[in-house]
């Protein structure tokens, strides 16, 4: 291996050394990362998350995955020939959608997510909303021009029980979410991984909600990108949800839950960039859009 010269030396300590007030600060929070179905399609990128969780593990924090699926959902409907569509950006989803919803993502997309971090150590381990009552939910209709219709299956998350992930996190283990939750009869339901992720982060107090997508944060004149917000408090996001088209809705309404519910702060963030999480938890500028509650700035 070939020396550094001085100035690259000196680069690499200032890029570890700026972690140092956030190593600090972060040591024993737990941090709530939804990992998104359009963030989820490029092998490497699958890869750099699952270092930036085993990162986080080892750094001292308390990472806690909840992952989506909704392309790996629409691609195994296409490929079993059975017909789906999203109403206000929810999934219709009849008995027969929710038997794949189910298979795809607790036998699919949460076991590889799963293996991929388990490459690193025997960290990850894999739980559904079902498991030891981790959530309860309640149906819940799309809003379709201003009118509830029924999309069936479909839930919110009314209750989150999170002694099981807890146990997890004690035990030094990264759990890994998949988001279908049982309602009080015990039928199981489609939740928007965003919108269970929101409760989770509540439920656990954690110190931040990071949502990983596919656009650099949110743009208040999307898809103008001069628009993107950097940061923004609860209040004025309130004010801006109506005017959000279908994909940021769910997301911004998870972020609004988590920072209303006592999450200092939540972020949306590109998970195009590799290593996205580890930028915005260790570095002072952070990346994407940050919400934060009102009359509280935050850094
Ligand atoms: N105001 C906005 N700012 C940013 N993205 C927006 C906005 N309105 C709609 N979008 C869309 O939301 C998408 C992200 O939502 P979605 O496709 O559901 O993501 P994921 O699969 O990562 O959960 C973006 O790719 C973008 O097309
Ligand atoms: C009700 C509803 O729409 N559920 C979603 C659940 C998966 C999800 O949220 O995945 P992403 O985060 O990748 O969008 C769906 O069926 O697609």
């Amino acid at each position: 291996m070939s020396e550094l010269t001085a100035a690259e030396a000196a680069d690499k300590a200032a890029v570890l050394i700026e972690a140092l007030p956030w190593l600090q600060r972060f040591n024993g929070a737990t941090v709530v990362v939804k990992y998104g179905g359009n963030a989820m399609i490029d092998d490497n990128l699958k890869r750099a998350f699952a270092q930036d969780m085993v990162f986080l593990r080892l750094a001292g924090l308390h990472p806690v995955v909840v992952h989506g699926g909704g392309p790996q959902i629409s691609a195994m409907l296409t490929r079993l020939g059975i017909p789906g569509e999203f109403l206000g950006g929810l999934r219709v989803t009849t008995p027969e959608t929710m038997d794949v919803v189910r298979m795809v993502l607790v036998g699919q997309v949460g076991r590889e997510l799963v293996g991929l971090i388990n490459e690193h150590g025997p960290y990850a381990v894999g739980i559904s909303g079902e498991d030891a009552r981790l959530f309860t939910a309640e149906r819940r209709c799309a809003v379709v021009d201003g009118e509830p219709v029924d999309i069936g299956l479909v839930g919110d998350v009314v209750t989150v029980n999170p002694d099981s992930v807890l146990d997890l996190v004690h035990a030094g283990r990264i759990p890994v979410v998949s988001t279908v939750a049982p309602d009080v009869d015990g039928v199981v339901h489609n939740v928007n991984a965003d919108t269970a992720a929101g409760a989770l982060a509540v439920a656990l107090r954690a110190e931040k909600l990071v949502v990983l997508t596919d656009v650099e944060g949110l743009y208040t004149k999307w898809p103008d990108k001069s628009s993107l917000v950097r940061r923004i408090a609860a209040d004025e996001l309130e004010e801006l949800l109506p005017g959000l088209a279908s994909g940021m809705i769910p997301k911004m309404e998870a972020c609004l839950r988590a920072v209303r519910g006592g999450v200092p702060a939540a972020h949306v963030i590109d998970g195009r960039l590799a290593h996205s999480v580890l930028l915005e938890v260790f570095t002072s500028k952070g990346v994407g859009t940050m919400v934060f509650p009102d009359n509280e700035e935050v850094q």
